[in-house]
């Protein structure tokens, strides 16, 4: 299973009192391709910090992959997110300053896993890279131009290559809003699709907007799976 939660809660510190969520059981079997929205403000960002481990749970668990991930320390968080958890931020998050390369070198580094090879190379992660921006219709040029010089456009590919060049058996993103018109928005799911779409590979996709239900095979109503306001009348 891709993700199993059970007895989840959360509120944040300093708010306690306000129960963010309450999410008795949710289960993701490997290879689903979760549509999950809810409006602003009911807590998207949060599950997905706490699937990203940036978050802990308050109680309850959340296992990824078979690994107990909410009772791991936060350097193993950190460690098993590089490995196996590709993220697609809402704004993207490239480091401006760095080439396309370096973006995606640092993702593999921090992500590679110890093969009886050793880690993998540098040349190797490139030519995954350059074939990842193939299918992404981007040519292998744009590997050398900073990250702040890319379209929007081209930045939303980037950041997909960046997501899956750990081959990572889960992929979580956040809607990309503002920064796409909507036949961007349409292209950008429609690609991240295509490049997760083997069956393998879990991905979760968060959004206020549900008109973008069709793309996926399942949908999820956040406000429907969260039970916080039972919690409170309790
Ligand atoms: N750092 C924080 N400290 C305290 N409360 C927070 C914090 N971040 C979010 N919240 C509160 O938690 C609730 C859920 O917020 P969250 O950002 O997860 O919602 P969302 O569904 O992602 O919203 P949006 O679609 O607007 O991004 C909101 O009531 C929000 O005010």
């Amino acid at each position: 299973m891709a993700i199993d939660i059970s007895n989840l809660t959360f509120s944040y510190t300093g708010s306690e009192a306000q129960s963010v969520l309450s999410i008795p059981a949710w289960h993701v079997e490997e290879g689903e391709h979760v549509f999950l929205y809810g409006p602003s403000g009911s807590g998207k960002s949060t599950l997905l910090n706490i699937l990203a481990g940036i978050l802990k749970p308050l109680s309850g668990t959340v296992e990824l992959l078979g690994s107990p991930f909410s009772a791991l320390s936060a350097r193993k968080r950190d460690e098993f997110r590089a490995r196996h958890i590709g993220v697609v931020f809402q704004q993207f998050n490239l480091v401006p300053y760095l080439s396309v390369l370096d973006n995606i070198l640092l993702a593999a580094h921090f992500g590679s896993r110890k093969t009886p090879e050793g880690r993998r190379s540098s040349a190797d992660v490139q030519a995954r890279a350059e074939a990842l921006l193939a299918r992404l219709s981007l040519d292998k040029s744009l590997l050398h131009q900073r990250a702040d010089a890319l379209s929007v456009g081209q930045q939303q590919r980037v950041a997909i290559v960046r997501a899956l060049i750990n081959d990572p058996e889960l992929v979580i993103a956040d809607e990309p809003t503002s920064a796409l018109d909507s036949d961007a928005r349409d292209q950008f799911i429609d690609l991240l699709l295509e490049c997760v779409g083997d069956g393998k590979r879990a991905l979760i996709f968060v959004s206020h907007d549900r008109s973008l239900a069709s793309h996926f095979s399942t949908s999820v109503d956040l406000q429907t799976l969260n039970q916080k306001a039972h919690v409170h009348a309790a």
